[in-house]
């Protein structure tokens, strides 16, 4: 039976220890069986210690490899990671606009764990009014969600008003992701439609093996726009491959290590369908 291929791009950083970044997206994409594409914007040397190396493409390399893909490949869902700076940002909203791109999700990554900068500081505000009108979902984790509402996120309440904002900026959906809730032992992430809430809770997973689950989060999501999924159901596909992936994490490196971009496979039942 000749099913259409789902294709999924990402525009992110490369991490050379291959947790975060492109390479999570990547496996998640392969993973949840959509083709996946990328287009880098930044070079990193990391592994699950930290950042080693920060070393951005030029805007001309961004807009050539968006290009290139939509050109000749197409896609069914974009996702944005590390953008590093405006120049970028201000590229890769041009493009979602010329392609007419719809399922459009934003990672708006900041700050490695290890506490290295992946976005400067004057970037953020091209993230709320370049890039932020024209998506279809962000996906800030708590710390992000505070710099780009500029209000610090203590309870539950103040996640709700957070979301409510960052839906005032354009953007149709907010996931305000909990993991860095810190000291909870039930982790809640919290998706505002616009109209109601929808909470997604899990158990907090004792491990320090939590190494780009952002990023495996945000590109299950995609991955599940690409098939068509509804925003509901997209979240509770990603919070089950993410949960699966770090219950089940590979303890590479002395740090962080990775998450399992492939244990999600038990969740669905043995062999990917
Ligand atoms: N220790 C953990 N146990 C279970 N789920 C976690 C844990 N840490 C993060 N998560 C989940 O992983 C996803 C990513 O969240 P978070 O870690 O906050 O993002 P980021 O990597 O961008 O900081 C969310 O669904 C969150 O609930
Ligand atoms: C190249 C690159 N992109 C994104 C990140 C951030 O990954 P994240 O999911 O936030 O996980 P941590 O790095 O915070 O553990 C990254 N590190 N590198």
């Amino acid at each position: 039976m000749n099913t259409k291929t789902l294709k999924a791009l990402t525009i992110a950083g490369s991490d050379s220890g291959g947790g975060a970044g492109i390479q999570a997206d990547l496996k998640t994409f392969q993973e949840l069986d959509v083709f996946g594409m990328s287009a880098l914007s930044a070079v990193t040397a990391q592994n699950t210690l930290g950042v080693n190396g920060v070393y951005p493409l030029s805007t001309e390399a961004v807009s050539k490899q968006i290009d290139a893909v939509t050109a000749d490949i197409g896609i069914d869902a974009v996702k944005t990671g590390m953008l590093f700076s405006t120049e970028i940002i201000e590229v890769v909203a041009r493009k979602v606009k010329q392609y007419e791109w719809g399922n459009v999700v934003v990672d708006p990554v900041m700050i490695a764990k290890g506490g290295s900068r992946l976005l400067q500081e004057d970037a953020v505000k091209a993230i709320k009014e370049q890039l932020l009108p024209v998506s279809f979902v962000i996906t800030p984790n708590i710390p992000e969600a505070e710099v780009l509402t500029n209000k610090p996120i203590r309870t539950l309440e103040d996640r709700k008003e957070a979301a409510k904002q960052l839906y005032g900026l354009g953007v149709k959906n907010v996931v305000i992701k909990g993991g860095h809730d810190e000291g909870q032992t039930e982790l809640i992430d919290l998706l505002y439609d616009g109209k109601e809430f929808h909470s997604f809770t899990s158990k907090r997973i004792e491990t320090k093996h939590t190494h780009g689950t952002g990023c495996t989060f945000s590109a299950a999501i995609t991955a599940e726009l690409a098939k068509g999924k509804d925003i509901l159901d997209a979240v509770r596909v990603a919070k089950a491959f993410i949960h699966a992936a770090i219950e089940n994490s590979l303890g590479i490196g002395n740090g962080h290590g990775p998450t399992n971009h492939w244990a999600y496979r038990n969740v669905r039942g043995g062999d990917v369908k």
